[in-house]
C-alpha cells in the first residue's frame, strides 16, 4: 500500500478521488488554497465548496498549497488542478516533485505551445515518472464511490501497475501512449461542444447519433495518425469519455454548446478555469491535426461557430452536403 499520497487541488475532482483512493492509501493529503476548506476537511472531515453532503474518510487531511507544503513525504502527486494553472503550480512545487510519481487527471492542451499537460509537468519538474488518469469519470460519482472505469497512460509500465493497486477501485485498462490518452481527453471535449450545439438544433435519436458518429469517426482519424496504441479506441479514456462527455447533461463542454447554439451565451466565451476547458482546446486540436497533415472539418465548424464566424444551420448544411464547390462551366462535345 502507498503510504501517503498528495493531491494538488480540493476541488470536485481533487476531493472525489482522495475519497477513492483514501482505502489504498495510508494517508492522502488533500492541498486548497482556501484555508477555511483546509479548516473543514480537517475538524469536520468536509470540503463545504464542493461536497457539503460527503462525509470524508479520517485518513484524508488536508493543508494549504501556500507556504510550506510538505510534499517531500508524499510516494505519489496528483495533479487535479484547471489545466490553465498546470503551469504554474508544478513551477511552484517542483522541488518537491524529484522522485515522485506524478498523477494527472487535468485535461487541456496548452496554446500556443500545444503541449499536453505531461509534458507542461515534464518541462517544469524534469521528472519523467508521469501518468495520467483519465475515462468517463464525473468527479460526484466517484467521490459517491459508484463503478467506473478509467484508462492509465504510462509510458513506463512499470509505473501502470504501482498504479494498479492505488486505482484498484476502478475498472482499469491500460495504455503506454501517454500523449494519445491526454488528447482523447482534449478531443472528446471539443466535440462535447460541438454535440450541444447540434442537439440545441438537432435533437432527435437519428440526428444525435448521426453527428456522434461523424464526430468519433474525426477524432478516431486524428488517433490513428498520432497514437502508437492500436487499441485506444475501444479504451475507457476515449470511447467511454467521449460517449459519456457528448451525450450527458452534466458535462460542462456539452452544456457550453447547448448554450451557445440557444444563444444563451456570447463567445468566444474567455472565462479563465476549468469550467468549459475544450472551448479553449478546439484551435489547439485543430493546429495540432495540421502539424500532422490530419483534416478536421467538424472540429473546424465547432471553432466557426464558437467563434461567431457561422450559424449551426450553416454548419449542419456544410456537414450534409459538404463545403461548397466552384461551379465550373461544363464543357459539352458536340457528338
Ligand atoms: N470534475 C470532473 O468530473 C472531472 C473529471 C475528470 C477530470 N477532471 C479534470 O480535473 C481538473 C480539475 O477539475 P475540477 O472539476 O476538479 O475543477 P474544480 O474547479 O472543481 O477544482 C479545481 C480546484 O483547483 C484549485 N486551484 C485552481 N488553481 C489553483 C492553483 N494555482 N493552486 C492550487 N489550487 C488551485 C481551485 O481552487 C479548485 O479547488 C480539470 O482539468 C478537469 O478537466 C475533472
Amino acid at each position: 500500500m502507498i503510504s501517503r499520497v498528495g493531491i494538488i487541488g480540493a476541488g470536485s475532482m481533487g476531493t472525489a478521488l482522495a475519497q477513492r483512493i483514501s482505502s489504498r492509501a495510508e494517508e492522502v493529503i488533500l492541498y486548497g488554497r482556501k484555508q477555511e476548506v483546509v479548516n473543514s476537511i480537517n475538524d469536520e472531515r468536509c470540503n463545504p465548496d464542493y461536497f457539503p453532503g460527503l462525509l470524508l474518510n479520517p485518513n484524508i487531511r488536508a493543508r494549504l498549497i501556500a507556504g510550506n507544503h510538505g510534499l517531500e513525504d508524499c510516494q505519489a502527486v496528483l495533479i487535479a488542478v484547471p489545466s490553465s494553472e498546470v503551469r504554474s503550480i508544478v513551477h511552484a512545487i517542483s522541488h518537491d516533485l524529484a522522485n515522485k510519481v506524478i498523477i494527472t487527471v487535468s485535461k487541456g492542451l496548452e496554446y500556443p505551445s500545444l503541449k499536453t499537460m505531461s509534458e507542461i509537468i515534464f518541462e517544469e519538474s524534469n521528472n519523467p515518472n508521469i501518468v495520467c488518469i483519465s475515462g468517463p469519470n464525473f468527479a460526484d460519482e466517484i467521490a459517491y464511490g459508484h463503478i467506473a472505469g478509467a484508462t492509465i497512460g504510462a509510458a513506463d509500465p512499470s509505473l501502470s501497475t504501482m498504479l494498479s493497486d492505488l486505482f484498484g477501485g476502478f475498472i482499469l485498462d491500460f495504455s503506454d501512449d501517454l500523449r494519445a490518452v491526454e488528447l482523447c481527453g482534449v478531443l472528446k471535449n471539443v466535440y462535447a461542444i460541438g454535440a450541444g450545439m447540434w442537439d440545441s438544433v438537432y435533437g432527435n435519436y437519428n440526428e444525435h447519433y448521426t453527428f456522434l458518429n461523424m464526430c468519433y469517426k474525426e477524432m478516431c482519424r486524428f488517433l490513428r495518425e498520432i497514437s502508437s496504441d492500436r487499441e485506444i479506441f475501444t479504451k475507457f479514456c476515449c470511447f467511454g469519455d467521449f460517449n459519456l462527455t457528448a451525450n450527458v447533461d452534466k458535462s460542462r463542454n456539452r452544456t457550453l454548446g447547448l448554450m451557445v447554439g440557444k444563444n444563451i451565451i456570447k463567445t468566444p466565451y474567455l472565462e479563465p478555469g476549468v469550467t468549459f476547458e475544450g472551448s479553449k482546446s478546439v484551435e489547439g486540436i485543430i493546429e495540432l491535426g495540421a502539424r500532422h497533415g490530419i483534416d478536421m472539418p467538424i472540429a473546424t465548424l465547432i471553432s466557426d461557430v464558437l467563434n461567431g464566424r457561422s450559424s449551426i444551420r450553416n454548419t449542419v448544411e456544410t456537414l450534409i452536403r459538404g463545403p461548397p464547390r466552384r461551379t465550373s462551366r461544363r464543357v459539352v462535345r458536340a457528338g
